[in-house]
């Protein structure tokens, strides 16, 4: 028998042109195999750090009746996963965990990836302020996998690393909120290589960094990391390890990178990269700290 297909409902943001949230998680997931679910938090013209965009947050209330109208169907016990990212305001997170807690009773089995996306007003990321409290308090306590970034860790944690063994100690004491695991999807700690990128995994069975070269751009692209905790989950749900996701991840998203150097683009080549994602040509190999 074939193996299944695993379905993932994915909340995050849409963009009408280019790629961050779903727009930039979708295709690619699908792409390595696995049916996607979009639920769109927001649909904008365009990502945020183009300093202006038009469109809508989605009201909060359409996100249960959504989930509603896929049990009423009789799908919703086939919802292997729930995947959230950048929220349009914290009711919105709220909805997002009353849905989870519908689909857990269909399927007990469902996890819950949480990319804790809470803006980078520097770099332009705008996310609504009582969202960052929403999920420091209700998201990291109910989600299997937490995804943050640095600066999403520093909030988590109250304070900046000292080092990389401080990167892990920051991302260990995550754990006894409740998840499985933590993805660190971009490191940054005094002393730091400034010719790499860098990932770190946690979770009860140990830690795994991973190094990739940083490559340079003239403006740094969008929707990276909404890329990353796609294929991140998309490899799981494929019975990986998270180590082995890790590494899979790390080298899909350096392939899409690699190939939007070349285009000269400041939007992420997904369409392009299809292929390499699907078949990473680089290996970075994740080092068990
Ligand atoms: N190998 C790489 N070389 C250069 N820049 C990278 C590389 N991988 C990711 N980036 C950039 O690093 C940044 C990561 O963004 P950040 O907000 O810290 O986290 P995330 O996108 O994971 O939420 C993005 O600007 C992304 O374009
Ligand atoms: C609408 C939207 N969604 C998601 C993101 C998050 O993108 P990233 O993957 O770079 O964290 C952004 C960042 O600006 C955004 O504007
Ligand atoms: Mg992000």
């Amino acid at each position: 028998m074939q193996p299944r297909t695993p379905h993932v409902l994915a909340i995050q943001s849409h963009v009408v042109f280019g790629h961050a949230g779903n727009s930039a998680a979708v295709f690619p997931m699908r792409r390595i195999g696995v049916n996607v679910w979009p639920l769109n938090t927001v649909q904008f013209s365009n990502h945020t750090q183009y300093g202006h965009w038009t469109g809508q947050v989605l009201p909060p209330e359409q996100i249960p009746s959504l989930v509603e109208g896929i049990a009423q169907i009789g799908e919703l016990g086939n919802c292997d996963a729930v995947l959230s990212g950048y929220l349009g305001s914290a009711d919105q997170g709220r909805a997002i965990l009353q849905a989870l807690a519908q689909i857990r009773e269909a399927n007990p089995r469902a996890i819950y990836l949480c990319d804790p996306v809470m803006g980078h007003p520097e770099k332009g990321c705008i996310v609504a302020p009582e969202v960052g409290e929403f999920l420091l308090q209700e998201a990291a306590a109910v989600a299997d996998y937490l995804c943050p970034n640095q600066l999403e860790l520093d909030s988590f944690c109250g304070r900046s690393p000292q080092s990389l063994a401080d990167c892990e100690a920051m991302a260990r004491s995550l754990l006894e909120r409740g998840p499985k695991a933590v993805l660190v999807k971009h490191l940054n700690y005094p002393g730091k290589p400034s010719d790499a990128f860098e990932m770190l995994l946690v979770s009860a069975e140990g830690s795994w960094h991973l190094r990739r070269p940083l490559l340079a751009f003239p403006r740094q692209p969008v929707g990276v990391g909404d890329l990353t905790s796609g294929l991140f989950l998309a490899r799981l749900l494929h019975g990986d390890e998270p180590c082995m996701a890790l590494e899979f991840t790390a080298a899909a998203v350096h392939e899409v990178l690699l190939e939007t150097q070349a285009c000269g683009s400041y939007e992420l080549e997904l369409v392009r990269a299809q292929d390499r994602i699907a078949h990473p040509r680089v290996r970075f190999e994740a080092r068990s700290l």
